[in-house]
C-alpha cells in the first residue's frame, strides 16, 4: 500500500439494488470512494462486481439507490454523460477497434474532448488542425507513459493480449478521467504482464492523482495495491475495509472457501 494524500469522498454509492427479471444482481449496496484512493471490488464469480461498475458508469439503471459523483447525484445518466463528468473505464472483454492502430485507438478516447465540428475535423483545417495537434501530443504522452512506442502504428488486433489490455487502459486515460474504473485489468495475463499492469495502475494513481476503482480476481494484486476493498457475494456486501480487515473477515473467508475460482 502506498502513502498518498487520500482526499474527500469523490464517489458515493448509496443503497443500490439492481434486478434482471427475477435475478437480484445487487441488493442494497453502499460504499464510498475517496479522492486518490485505489478502491477494489472483489467477490466470487457472479457476485455482482461488473454490474456495480455498469451502474456507476451509467450502462445499467439500478431500480433503487443513487450514485453521487463530486456532490452531484445521478440515477438516470447515460454512459456519455457519466464520461463527460470525468469517469472512464476499461472493459473485461476488450472493446478496442482491432483493425485500427494503437495510436488511433487511444485517440478515440479523446473524442469527448474534441470541440471543433466534424466537417472541420474531416478537412483538418483551421482550429480543427490545431486541436488535432494538441490531442495527438497528449496521446503520444500516454504512449510513452505506457511504454508502447514500438507499437504506435501496429493494428491492435496483431498485438499480444497483455499489450491490448494496455492500449485499452491508454484509451481510458486519454479521457483524462478523475475516476478510472478498471474491470479485471489483469485477466488472462502472465506474471510479468500483471506486474507491469500493477505498476502502471499505481503510477496513474500517484502521478496523475487519478482515483481508481478496480475489479480484480488476483488476490495478491488486490491486497498489494488497494487502500480499501469492498467484498460482494451473491449481490450483497459482505465486507468493506483495509486489505487486512477484509482478509480476516470470517464472512469473506467463508465466501471464498465455498467458491470456485
Ligand atoms: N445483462 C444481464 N442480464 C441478466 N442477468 C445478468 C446481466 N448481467 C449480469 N447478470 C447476472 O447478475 C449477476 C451478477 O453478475 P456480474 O457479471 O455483475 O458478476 P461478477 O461478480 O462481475 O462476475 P464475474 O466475476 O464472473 O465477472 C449474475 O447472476 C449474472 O448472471
Amino acid at each position: 500500500m502506498t502513502t498518498r494524500n487520500i482526499g474527500e469522498v469523490i464517489l458515493d454509492v448509496k443503497n443500490i439494488s439492481l434486478r434482471f427479471g427475477g435475478v437480484k444482481a445487487l441488493t442494497d449496496i453502499s460504499f464510498d470512494v475517496h479522492e486518490h484512493e485505489i478502491r477494489s471490488i472483489i467477490g466470487p464469480n457472479g457476485a455482482g462486481k461488473s454490474s456495480m461498475l455498469n451502474c456507476i458508469n451509467g450502462v445499467y439503471k439500478p431500480q433503487e439507490g443513487a450514485i453521487t459523483f463530486r456532490g452531484k447525484t445521478f440515477s438516470h445518466m447515460n454512459s456519455r454523460q457519466v464520461a463527460e463528468m470525468g469517469v472512464a473505464r476499461t472493459f473485461q472483454n476488450l472493446a478496442l477497434f482491432k483493425g485500427m492502430s494503437v495510436i488511433d485507438n487511444i485517440m478515440s478516447g479523446r473524442n469527448l474532448k474534441i470541440k471543433s465540428n466534424i466537417l472541420l475535423q474531416a478537412l483538418r483545417i483551421g482550429p480543427a488542425e490545431r486541436e488535432e495537434i494538441v490531442h495527438r501530443e497528449y496521446v503520444e504522452k500516454i504512449i510513452d507513459f505506457l511504454e508502447i512506442q514500438a507499437y504506435r502504428k501496429t493494428p491492435v488486433g496483431q498485438l499480444p493480449y497483455g499489450l491490448q489490455k494496455r492500449v485499452d487502459l491508454g484509451r481510458a486515460l486519454a479521457m483524462e478521467p478523475q475516476v478510472l474504473l478498471l474491470d479485471e485489468p489483469m485477466a488472462g495475463m502472465n506474471m510479468e504482464e500483471k506486474q507491469d499492469m500493477s505498476r502502471f495502475i499505481m503510477e496513474i494513481n500517484e502521478e496523475f492523482g487519478t482515483t481508481i476503482v478496480l475489479i480484480e480476481h488476483d488476490m495478491g494484486v488486490v491486497m498489494d495495491i488497494s487502500d480499501r476493498v469492498v467484498v460482494l457475494d451473491y449481490g450483497k456486501k459482505i465486507g468493506d475495509g483495509s486489505p487486512d480487515e477484509v482478509r480476516s473477515n470470517p464472512d469473506v473467508i467463508r465466501a471464498y472457501l465455498g467458491a470456485e475460482h
